[in-house]
């Protein structure tokens, strides 16, 4: 007899809504769980100076947290400022869905700049607007054949290779190169169905997901759908790692609920100018960052989040000596 397929059981229960599921078993929805622990033992003491040129906070305060029963799964509880949160946010929309990035609209539209056409009339076209659903950066993800190539492949954003440097050093998680990235654009009834992320030649190298806007409800399961998976509150700034262990467990995204903060719209201080050596970021993005104070500057963008959640997904696809596929 085939066991229970356990995975999609919680799937439907999180993603119904009459009745309502009850949210008590989502960790991290309070803060009261006793299977929390901090990850490191030894306190960061020095902080990265990259951290404020690329909207985060000083590592001294950053909170992580693993869990004994998904060894290797970590979430950092949003370690962004709030100008940070505001800087990644306009970058998913107005830059990384530009062509030649691939997305889900180019089969039915060769426009370059889907963010700008949004807005072509003067007001937002919505309905446009909700038909972005991803895209993907570097090595394109190819969603029939679950095959990376050398055929498909674009300039994986700089920013975004250097955030996640930072975020890996952090962690302990080194040399990480981040050569993939699934942006994934959720709105309020948008789901994402049990799968496992196995494309990568390099399945060591950890999987770095980082959630903006409103809040989802992630089911971290094992490798098989027969067993029980845990379900997880990610909220707008957390950053939650796959490694080790939880690397190829089955995951989900059932339901996006409405966020109870909004921290990118808490107090945004600008970012300094300062001699820093940044490895792959440009100082031109100081400039980039601090725009987003202004409220004419940061308003549309604002709009989208506060109905929508974006989740950037960054992968190593290459061997630590590996230079092509
Ligand atoms: O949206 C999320 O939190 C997960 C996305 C994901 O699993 C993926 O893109 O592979
Ligand atoms: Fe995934």
């Amino acid at each position: 007899m085939d066991r229970e397929d356990l995975f999609m059981k919680k799937f439907k229960y999180y993603k119904r809504n009459n009745p309502k599921p009850s949210l008590e078993q989502v960790i991290l929805f309070n803060d009261e769980y006793t299977i929390l622990k901090q990850v490191n033992n030894i306190p960061h003491t020095k902080n990265d100076p990259r951290t404020e040129i690329l909207g985060l906070k000083d590592l001294r305060v950053w909170q992580s947290l693993a869990f004994s029963d998904h060894p290797g799964f970590v979430i950092i509880r949003n370690p962004f400022t709030a100008l940070g949160q505001r800087y990644w946010i306009r970058k998913c929309l107005e830059e990384y869905s530009k062509s030649p990035n691939k997305r889900n609209i180019d089969i039915d539209t060769s426009l370059n700049d889907w963010w700008s056409e949004c807005y072509k009339s003067g007001k937002c076209d919505k309905k446009f607007q909700n038909k972005l659903r991803w895209t993907t950066l570097g090595y394109h993800h190819n969603w029939d054949t679950k095959v990376y190539s050398e055929e498909s492949k674009g300039i994986f954003p700089s920013e975004l290779a250097e955030l996640c440097e930072v975020v890996a050093q952090y962690l302990g998680y080194e040399p990480f190169r981040a050569e993939a990235a699934i942006v994934n654009y959720y709105h309020m009834c948008s789901t994402l169905s049990a799968h496992t992320d196995h494309s990568e030649v390099n399945l060591d190298a950890p999987l770095f997901s980082f959630s903006f806007g409103q809040s989802a409800i992630f089911l971290l399961g094992r490798h098989e759908k027969t067993i029980e998976p845990s379900a997880f509150l990610l909220n707008s700034g957390d950053i939650a790692i796959m490694s080790k262990e939880a690397r190829l467990c089955y995951h989900a995204v059932p339901k996006i609920l409405p966020a109870t903060k909004c921290p990118w719209s808490d107090i945004v201080r600008p970012v300094q100018k300062s001699n820093i050596h940044l490895k792959c970021m440009k100082a031109e993005d100081i400039s980039e960052m601090n725009k987003n104070i202004k409220e004419n500057e940061w308003r549309n963008f604002e709009n989208y989040i506060a109905e929508s959640r974006i989740n950037i997904n960054v992968r190593q696809v290459l061997m630590e000596n590996q230079i092509t596929l």
